[in-house]
Order: C-alpha cells, then structure tokens, then sequence
C-alpha cells in the first residue's frame, strides 16, 4: 500500500516537472530550440563565462542559426544568419539592448531618448563630420610625438625592449586621452591610466549585467578603479575635443537636472572605455600581424603606399585593407536587441519561418560567425592583409563596429589613429620581434569574447629604436 502511494507521487511528480518544462518551452519557444542546462537557476552562464566563442560555434554546428540560452534567468535568442540580419536590426519594435548593460557596466542609465540624440547629432557632428575629425586627430597626432620625443630623447638611437602590447597602449593612451578629454596634467593621467588597467583587465566580468552587489564583493578593485576613474573624468580640461564638449553641454545644460556630476562623470567613463578599451588590443593585433606575417614584407608594402601618397590617410588603402582584415579575425561583438513592447514582436525569417520574441527576451547576433564563414571570406582562418584591397565596398557580413543605429561612432578615428601609428612605424621607427616563437603564439583570452575585439592572453616580445634622420 505504502509502496503504492509511494509510487504514485513519484510519477505525478515526474509527469508535472515534465509537463511543465514542456509547457513552458512550448510556450516560449515555438520551433526553436532552448538549449538544455544542467544548473538551476545559472543556466548556461559557467560555459559562457567559460569560452562563449566555443559555446556558439557548437550550439550552432548543433542545433543550427537559431537557438536559446538562458542565463541566469535572461533568455537569449541566437540568430546567426546573416540573412535575418537586417530583419533583426531594422524590426522597430527591436530597441538596442544596451541600456541595461551599460547601467552595469558603467554605473549610468541612459534613456532611449538621450541615446537617439547622440546617435543622430552629437556623434556625427563631432566624430564623423570631416573637419571636426581632423581637428581630432591632429590633437592625437601632436601628443603622440610629444610623447615619442620625450621616449626618443631619454636615449637615442638606443635599442629598447618591451612587449608589444604595451607599446601600443603607451602609444595610444595619453594620445587618445588628451586628444578627446584636453590637456591632462602628467600625475592626473597616470592615475587615470592605473584605474584604467585595473577595471580594463575585469570588463568583461561587468559586460556580463550580473548584479552590482556581486561586483562590490567579488571584484572590489576594478569597481573601485571605476569609481575612481568616474572621480577623475568629472573635471573639465581646457582643450577638450569638440566632441566631449557637445556631449557634456548636453548632459549639463539640457539635462542638468537628470544628471548628477558623478552621472555625468560616469558618461564621459563611457566614451573613455570606448576609446581605448577595443583600440589597444585592435593595434596590438594589427602590428602582430604585421610582424609575423610574410617576414615583414607588408610594412614594405605600406612604405611603398606612404612614400607615394605623403602622408594623406585616406589614400592610405593597403593600410585600410589590413587595418579591415585583422577586425576581421579578432573583432568581436554581439549585437543585441530586445522589445518593450508587452505581447513581443515577431521576425519574418529569411527562409519563411517565423520567429516571435518576447518581451525582455534578448535576440542576438555575432558578426564572428559570418566573418569566419569560407562562403564569404575563402580561407578564413588566414590573415591575408590585401583581402579588403579589391572590394568596392565593405561586405555586408563584415561588422566590426557593429550595425545600424547604434554603430560605433569612433570607427574613423580609430582608423586614424592607426594609421598615424603605421605612419610613425615606416618613416622613424625599427620595431622588430625578439626570440618570437610561434608555439607560443598569443591566442584569444577566452573569457573576454564579445566585448568588441579579442584580447591577447599574452604579450609578445618586441624591440624598437628611433631611426638616425
Ligand atoms: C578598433 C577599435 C574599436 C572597435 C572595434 C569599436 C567597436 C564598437 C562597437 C562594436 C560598439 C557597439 C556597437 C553596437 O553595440 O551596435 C561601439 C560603440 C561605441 N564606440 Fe567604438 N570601437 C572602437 C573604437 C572606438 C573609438 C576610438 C572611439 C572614440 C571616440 C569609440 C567610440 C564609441 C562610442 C562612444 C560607442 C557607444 C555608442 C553608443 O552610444 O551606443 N570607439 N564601438
């Protein structure tokens, strides 16, 4: 009798836990596939955590271009073919999902409001409008050299040995900084600098939107250097860029009232990170590839191309080609959006199908996938520098500084600024590798995936010096 009771729960149990997965799978996710998760309440968030790269790659050689994580809760919805793309980011119920993120992140809301006037006039105005971007980079160009004499002066002609990651922070950092935020004392900018490293070196753990008392408590410095760096970006400086100035009128004079000067301090953190956190290992990548592919033969190629056309960059099209290439290979980004709308929305997929999103679902895309796809670019795996050399126009499959309303608006500046680099390299400076071994070659760090560009998880030898004129 006792053994019969005992067995009937048990199989009502196991029938309501089966039903009610089903159910709520059936519910919400019609024809698509939420990947089956072995930990309770975390979902799939130790395998993302872990390398989210591999997670996609798999799920997607497994269960094809559409399926679902959930992680810790938060639905994601993979939707990795290039040809729902548009389908995705024009939808005008999809709203770009960064808000939240960048609360986490950064410490600061942002309304949809506020972002769409930076989008449609703050940012081009001030980054992409052709005078204002010049202005811009002949500040980042002064300070560059102002800080390659102060190097150069220290001892001539002198061979010197570091790794190439750090040179190319120290080329890009205070160039960068005092190109956009104006004349930074030396001591302010080093303190900058050291709390810049210390959150850089976690940020990926804050793009994961966990909650803000984990932070405090697992990751206490990178969220004091943040609160730190906050402190130090309040404060304006004389010749700040055109565009910290649009954007700070704005913060303080229109919505002086919505933002604090901690709040605003907290938005200038943002353009900060945004500058430089994808741009360093960006040039590192570019130069690694540069100095381990074909035994230099490309730098030759680029003095060829900056000898001929002087110093104009936008004549500078190999540089292009290999600045594009190498954002091929390591850029790396998810593209996300997400509806507020209360009964969702649905996407007409390419191929017929449907699928709806629900609301506070995530729909996500990885521009990794199609920049690794042989269809579009042959031998993927392969840095081929002239690949972009041919092309009329950028494939619609390449997206590197992401898609649509909220692309990255530093995307010509960066070019710039890694030109000005290349520039430098070919006409002042030897750089060449030291005892490189490609066993142990950097590779991706694994944690960091979807940031905006894959992190070296090592540095690489380097030495350089200054050319005799
Ligand atoms: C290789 C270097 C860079 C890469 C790969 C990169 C990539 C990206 C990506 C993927 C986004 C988000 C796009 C999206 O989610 O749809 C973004 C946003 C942004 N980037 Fe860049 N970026 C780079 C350099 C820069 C630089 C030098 C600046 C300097 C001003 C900059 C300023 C910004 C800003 C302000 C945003 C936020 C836009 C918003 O308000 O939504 N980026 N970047």
């Amino acid at each position: 009798m006792i053994v019969t009771a005992i067995l009937t729960f048990f199989i009502i149990g196991v029938c309501a836990f089966v039903l009610n997965i089903n159910w709520k799978t059936k519910r919400l996710y019609t024809n698509y596939t939420l990947i089956p998760y072995r930990i309770p309440v975390l979902g799939h968030l130790l395998d993302f955590l872990k390398d989210a790269n591999q997670f996609i790659f798999d799920n997607f050689a497994k269960y094809g271009s559409i399926f679902t994580a959930n992680i810790c809760g938060q639905h994601f919805t993979f939707l990795l073919d290039v040809h729902d793309l548009l389908t995705m980011t024009k939808n005008p119920s999809l709203v770009f999902s960064g808000s939240e993120m960048v609360t986490t992140i950064f410490g600061s809301h942002i309304q949809e409001d506020i972002a769409q006037v930076l989008h449609k006039t703050i940012y081009p105005q001030t980054l992409q409008r052709a005078d204002a971007l010049n202005a811009l980079t002949v500040r980042f160009v002064e300070s560059f050299h102002q800080s390659l004499e102060k190097d150069q002066m220290s001892s001539p002609e002198e061979w010197r040995q570091c790794g190439l990651f750090d040179l190319c922070h120290r080329f890009i950092f205070g160039a960068s900084t005092r190109a956009l935020f104006g004349d930074i004392e030396d001591e302010e900018l080093k303190e900058l600098e050291t709390n810049f490293v210390t959150f850089n070196d976690k940020f990926y753990v804050f793009s994961r939107g966990l909650p803000v008392w984990f932070y405090k408590l697992f990751y206490r410095s990178a969220y004091q250097a943040r609160e730190k760096g906050i402190k130090l970006l309040i404060k304006q400086r004389p010749n700040q860029s055109e565009f910290i100035t649009a954007a700070r009128e704005f913060y303080e004079g229109k919505h002086g009232d919505v933002f604090s000067p901690t709040d605003v301090g907290a938005r200038m953190m943002i353009f900060f990170w945004a500058s430089l956190g994808n741009t360093i290992p960006a040039t590192f990548w570019i130069l690694y590839y540069l100095l381990t592919t074909d035994k230099g033969r490309i730098l030759e190629i680029l003095r060829e191309e900056i000898l001929t056309h002087g110093e104009n960059m936008n004549e500078m099209k190999v540089a292009d080609s290999v600045i594009n290439e190498t954002l091929r290979l390591i850029g790396n980004v998810f593209l996300m959006r997400c509806t507020y709308k209360e009964d969702g929305t649905t996407l007409d997929l390419h191929d017929g199908r449907q699928l709806h999103i629900h609301p506070k679902d995530l729909v996500c895309y990885y521009p990794t996938i199609s920049h690794y796809d042989k269809s579009v670019f042959p031998e993927p795996y392969k840095f081929q520098y002239d690949r972009f050399l041919h092309l009329n126009k950028l494939p619609g499959s390449y997206m590197p500084f992401g898609i649509g309303k909220s692309m990255c608006p530093g995307r010509f500046f960066v070019r710039n600024e890694v030109k000005t680099i290349l520039i430098t390299l070919v006409k002042e400076i030897e750089l060449e590798l030291v005892d490189f071994n490609y066993q142990q070659r950097p590779r991706f760090r694994k944690e960091c995936v979807g940031t905006g560009v894959m992190v070296p998880d090592r540095d690489v030898k380097v030495r350089y010096r200054f050319k005799k004129q």
